[in-house]
């Protein structure tokens, strides 16, 4: 019999898989009400119209869109990507970059790879997205984190932590931050932390990584900008991706900024993939320069509202005295607060026995804690199975409680 364990490098001995992921797999098998990963409702995919798109390009584009392509991305993508983006508030200013990557995803693992290295300090929310975490891990970084409020990241806590470390002398470059509609916690920061944080970047020379699936489908207005559009200095990488306006299978995302730090992305994406999808793009690309993506965001942003209300009267109705949570203007989740003592890690175990599973709050947090938090997703299931699991996960606190 092979130990294949001795074949395994150092590397993959050191990495963890990934909750959502994982949660994922107990999904697929059936018979769960999933509040856990962030899935899109299938429903917001335009199949109709990709279908028809993917049928014409390979028809009028074929011998460029079946064939390899530039690192960075196909042009006619990346003008596509320009023209949305400033149609939609992002700045793209002379003298940035864009790349495309295999989801936002990517984009995490090549800025981790070309600008982090062992012992360097990143700065982020406390809770922020796994999937950064994951995305950095094996690199050897370590975290500052900023606690969170119904707005967001506290920046007045952020200065502390920020003129903390310089005091201590600690080799910090990065605050990686979603300021809108966050992953996690649902927040979304206001204006002001938002100028805010940008000139704390810029006292203590820092870049920063704006991660931002979320606000073309915020479904409450709020007057925010990006940060990547307020940004005078030059020190913001946008990060945004076609996962939530079209479909995550596609795998498309990219990343705006200073050209000097994008093609220091494009020197690792060459030795990863090569370059993304061809057809993704020019699918993509046509969807948004015919509009099919800015005509359906209306559509999406009634979806997800209604989800998300069905989720808020749930946690009205059924959750027991002490819990709190976040209401979010948009993005796919809700971020709870168990009372203390109550590990959300057991609890899940008791909520997969009723059929419903969530993912537990401690994987979002950088230098441990979480573990009486949950995040819940409402993207994906019906508004009837978002108030049957939330009810079920309350039957299983009150059990847990004893
Ligand atoms: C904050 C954040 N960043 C990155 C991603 C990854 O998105 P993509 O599908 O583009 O890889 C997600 C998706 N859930 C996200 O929520
Ligand atoms: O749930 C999330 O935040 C991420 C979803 C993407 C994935 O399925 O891994």
């Amino acid at each position: 019999m092979v130990d294949y364990s001795k074949f395994f490098s150092e590397y993959v001995r050191s990495i963890k898989a990934s909750d959502i992921r994982e949660l994922l797999k107990i999904v697929e098998k059936g018979n769960v009400i999933s509040l856990a990963g962030g899935l899109p409702d299938p429903r917001s995919f335009p199949k109709d119209e990709i279908a028809k798109i993917a049928r014409e390009v390979i028809e009028r584009f074929g011998e460029k869109a079946l064939q390899y392509s530039p690192t960075r991305g196909v042009s006619y993508f990346l003008e596509a990507v320009k023209n949305f983006s400033i149609r939609h508030g992002v700045a793209v200013n002379e003298g940035d970059g864009i790349i495309t990557t295999v989801g936002s995803q990517q984009a995490l693992y090549l800025l981790g790879r070309a600008f982090l290295d062992p012992g360097d300090y990143v700065v982020t929310e406390e809770p922020t997205y796994l999937g950064a975490l994951q995305a950095f891990r094996g690199i050897g970084v370590r975290y500052l984190t900023v606690p969170i409020d119904e707005d967001g990241m506290r920046t007045d806590k952020l200065e502390e932590v920020l003129k903390k470390a310089k005091s201590e002398g600690l080799r910090l470059k990065m605050i990686y931050t979603v300021p809108t509609c966050h992953n996690p916690a649902g927040t979304t920061l206001p204006m002001d932390r938002r100028r805010h944080l940008l000139e704390l970047a810029e006292e203590y020379d820092l870049i920063v990584v704006e991660d931002d699936p979320y606000s073309f489908i915020a479904f409450e207005e709020r007057d925010v900008k990006p940060l990547k559009t307020l940004d005078r200095s030059g020190r913001v990488i946008y990060l945004s991706t076609v996962s939530k306006i079209l479909a995550p299978g596609l795998r498309l995302g990219w990343a705006i900024g200073p050209d000097p730090l994008i093609s220091r992305m494009e020197l690792v994406k060459q030795e990863i993939d090569l370059h993304t999808s061809t057809l993704s793009q020019y699918i993509a690309a046509e969807a948004m320069n015919r509009g099919v993506i800015d005509r359906h965001i209306p559509f999406i942003k009634r979806l997800y509202r209604e989800k998300r209300d069905a989720m808020l009267a749930a946690l009205e109705e059924y959750m027991p005295e002490g819990i709190k949570w976040t209401k979010p203007i948009g993005g796919l989740f809700v971020w709870v607060w168990l009372p203390e003592g109550v590990n959300s890690r057991k609890l899940l175990e008791k909520a997969i026995e009723k059929g419903v599973v969530f993912v537990p709050g401690d994987p979002f947090y950088p230098s441990g804690g979480g573990e009486n938090t949950m995040r819940l997703n409402f993207s994906y299931p019906s508004p009837e199975e978002i108030r049957e699991g939330v009810r079920r996960i309350a039957e299983a606190i009150r059990e847990y409680q004893g």
